[in-house]
């Protein structure tokens, strides 16, 4: 578990981040979102003491970070940053084996985990471990900066806009396979990201940021459904936040006995996507399907509209 409690640090008389605490539970995804310049990078930097803080500590598992080295603490936490800061005159798997390096690994060890990480970052070691940074796409990149970050197993994965430079298709890829990378690891990930639809679908807790403060620290569907002010809800779109809601909603709960005709859906998709289906094929009831494909009853428009209201 980490506690960050009462960070401050000011860049002359400007405070970029102001007495702000949070806690962040093992194996958690923490999303910062907020607008330009109201310290979300500053507030993650002060985690792994990339910047010192003036005031306040953070507590990983209980102890005061302040007494750990710096570059020990590096080591400890992954940082992942939108240019994924990859050394370009060394390899894809010199660059992976980094910190394992740094640690003392044996080589034998360290090669065996380059190809583990890169196989479940979805890079073939075959193709991709003797190339140079030059030789990869964005998203390549981005994902051996992941790779790189997660290679010594860390509790802890900081990522600071790490899928900002990406296109929206890669993107979506990006994200789901850092979803499968948590759920594989169990990793504690606080991430910076300007993304509120990023933050929705990939974190357990969202911290809204505005000048230097956090506004709201909240779940995403009591960020949708309880905007702490006007900022968060200008932050969230008023238009888009009922679909929003809806993206965050599974079907399962709502599938009755009830017959249905046409394309069914499959069972584990989110109400969000069986609204889309229902307005794009003018129905009002959809048919569900379980994964062999099997029909096992089907959802009823006004039991989605009840069930994206706020409570
Ligand atoms: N090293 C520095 N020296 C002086 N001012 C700084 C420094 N780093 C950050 N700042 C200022 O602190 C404020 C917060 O910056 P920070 O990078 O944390 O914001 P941010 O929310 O991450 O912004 P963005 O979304 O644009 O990356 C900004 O006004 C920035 O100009």
């Amino acid at each position: 578990m980490i506690e960050i409690r009462n960070l401050t640090k000011s860049f002359g008389d400007m405070r970029a981040v102001d007495d702000v605490s949070l806690t962040l539970e093992r194996g958690s995804i923490t999303a910062i979102v907020g607008t330009s310049g109201s310290g979300k990078s500053t507030l993650l930097r002060m985690v792994n003491r990339l910047v010192e803080p003036d005031g306040g500590e953070v507590l990983l598992n209980g102890q005061s970070t302040r007494s750990v080295p710096q570059a020990a603490l590096c080591r400890q936490m992954g940082y992942v940053i939108q240019d994924h800061g990859l050394f370009p005159h060394w390899t894809v798997r010199r660059n992976i084996g980094t910190v394992p390096q740094l640690l003392g690994w044996q080589r034998a060890r360290i090669d065996a985990r380059v190809d583990e990480v890169m196989r479940l970052l979805q890079l073939d070691p075959s193709i991709f471990a003797g190339r140079y940074p030059h030789e990869l796409s964005g998203g390549q990149s981005q994902r051996v900066g992941v790779a790189r970050a997660i290679a010594a197993a860390p509790d802890v994965l900081l990522m600071d806009e790490p899928f900002g430079a990406l296109d929206p298709v890669i993107r979506a890829d990006a994200q789901q396979v850092l979803r499968d990378v948590h759920r594989a690891s169990g990793t504690t990930i606080l991430m910076v990201t300007h993304d509120m639809g990023e933050a929705m679908l990939l974190a357990d807790r969202i911290a809204v940021m505005d000048a230097g403060r956090i506004v709201q620290c909240d779940a995403p569907d009591r960020i949708i459904t309880h905007p702490a002010n006007a900022f968060v809800r200008a932050l969230i779109t008023e238009s888009e936040r009922a679909f929003r809601h809806l993206a965050l909603l599974p079907a399962a709960p709502l599938i009755t006995d009830m017959p249905a005709a046409g394309e069914a859906l499959p069972r584990n998709s989110t109400l969000a996507a069986v609204l889309a289906a229902m307005i794009w094929s003018g129905r009002s009831q959809v048919p569900m399907a379980d994964d062999t494909g099997q029909v096992i009853g089907s959802i009823e428009l006004s039991d989605v509209i009840q069930a994206g209201r706020p409570t």
